[in-house]
């Protein structure tokens, strides 16, 4: 069995050597030639897969080791008798993370007493919106979620409305990439929902590029009462565009779900969904294959104040802003014909991240408090 797969998945010998052959090849580049021959197809989110690569080919199994599924056309593949299999969560707890450090540097930007004062709108409640929605709420963040197709589902959750999400100090983007259907994402931040947020207000994008318009989003930020914005995806990437770039806040080259459980989790997921519809047994683990985390525990006393140490301990664990500084030395300064092989091999080098839920937080005689917001962060507590 010869199994095709984008070279950036990680631990591919350790999943799948046992079941075929492995060919590696480039995602970015990966043409129906290197498919021909594959039984077998595990890409990543920058691979295209559809009728134009896989029409030639015997592939019987298509596995995508992310949660999006914007680069598949999975009714084509379902019309083949092709299966298809994604891992939906994987990397949420990173991208949560991602969101969490933000909001920690954000405050601090505006000077704020307490991060919690800040009102959050999510857009989008499935496994990162929701997830992220439980730990604003634990922590104390006013927040609104709006979700239209969950709320049709679920039209007693109290879903909020998009009006209201978008009024919130910082807006959030969780949603898939869609074109169509009852509720489609593309440009839902389109140039008049971009008009109306205010200066005082950040919004931050780690979704898919394509669910803001970036070419309104970068007219919209040359006025003088624009509104702050993170973007971790971007319309159009590799390619960045440098008017954009010199607009926004914070930047990063899509590597918000880029923790190693994140990464390793999608390989597994696909690994299983493989095994299943081989009929083979599940051999592997992530965990066989995880390392310990390099920070593995810290500690705080009983005269820590529980907003300092929490903060200490996101940053530790992840500060957004080394990623943006690396993305503004390491892309944007490049000229514009390199950014674009810069950006992928940011996220192709990009180091070993763990998730907060990783690392160990001794309290020594902690307050309640303290527990509470370790807690509502996903640390590990050691008491
Ligand atoms: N930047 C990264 O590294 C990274 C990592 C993971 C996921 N993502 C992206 O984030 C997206 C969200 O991930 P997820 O795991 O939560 O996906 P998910 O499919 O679990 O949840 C998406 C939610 O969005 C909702 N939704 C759909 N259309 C909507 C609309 N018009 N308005 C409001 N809500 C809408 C859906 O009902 C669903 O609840 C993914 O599709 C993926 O594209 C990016
Ligand atoms: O959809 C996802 O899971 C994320 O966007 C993921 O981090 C994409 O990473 P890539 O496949 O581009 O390496």
């Amino acid at each position: 069995m010869l199994i095709v797969a984008d070279e950036n998945i990680p631990l591919l010998d350790q999943f799948f050597e046992e079941i075929g052959t492995i060919r590696r090849v480039s995602g970015r580049t990966m043409t129906s030639a290197d498919v021909r021959d594959a039984d077998v197809l595990l890409v990543r989110s920058v691979t295209r897969v559809d009728r134009q690569l896989l029409e030639d080919s015997r592939v019987k199994f298509v596995g995508t080791a992310t949660i999006g599924t914007d680069h598949v056309d999975v009714a084509w593949l379902e019309s083949q008798g092709i299966a298809f299999a994604c891992a939906p969560g994987c990397n949420a707890a990173s991208v949560v993370d991602y969101v969490l450090s933000v909001l920690s540097v954000y405050a601090e930007k505006r000077a704020m007493e307490g991060w919690t004062d800040l009102s959050v709108g999510i857009v989008g409640a499935g496994n990162v919106g929701r997830r992220l929605a439980t730990r604003l709420d634990k922590l104390g963040f006013d927040i609104k979620v709006n979700d239209p197709p969950r709320e049709a589902e679920e039209p007693d959750e109290g879903f909020d409305s998009l009006e209201d999400a978008l009024g919130c100090d910082v807006v959030t983007l969780h949603t898939p990439l869609t074109r169509y259907g009852n509720h489609p994402t593309r440009h839902l931040m389109n140039a008049e929902r971009l008009r109306r947020l205010n200066p005082s207000q950040l919004l931050i994008n780690t979704s898919r590029g394509g669910v803001v318009d970036c070419e309104a989003l970068s007219s919209r930020l040359a006025d003088a009462d624009a509104p702050q914005v993170v973007l971790d995806v971007w319309e159009g990437e590799p390619q960045v565009s440098a008017e954009l770039a010199s607009r926004v806040w914070l930047m990063t080259p899509h590597i918000a779900g880029y923790s190693l459980e994140g990464k390793v989790g999608g390989t597994e997921m696909i690994y299983q969904s493989l095994c299943h519809f081989l009929g083979l047994p599940v051999r592997k683990k992530s965990g066989q294959f995880m390392a310990d985390p390099a920070l593995s525990k810290l500690s705080f006393t009983s005269s820590a104040n529980a907003r300092d140490a929490a903060q200490l301990a996101i940053r530790a664990c992840y500060d957004v802003r080394r990623d943006d500084s690396r993305f503004r030395r390491w892309v944007l300064e490049l000229p514009e014909g390199e950014r674009a092989a810069a950006f992928d091999a940011m996220r192709r080098d990009y180091p070993v991240r763990r998730e907060f839920s990783s690392t160990k937080i001794q309290l020594k005689g902690g307050a309640k408090e303290l527990q509470q917001v370790f807690k509502a962060l996903e640390f590990k507590l050691k008491l």
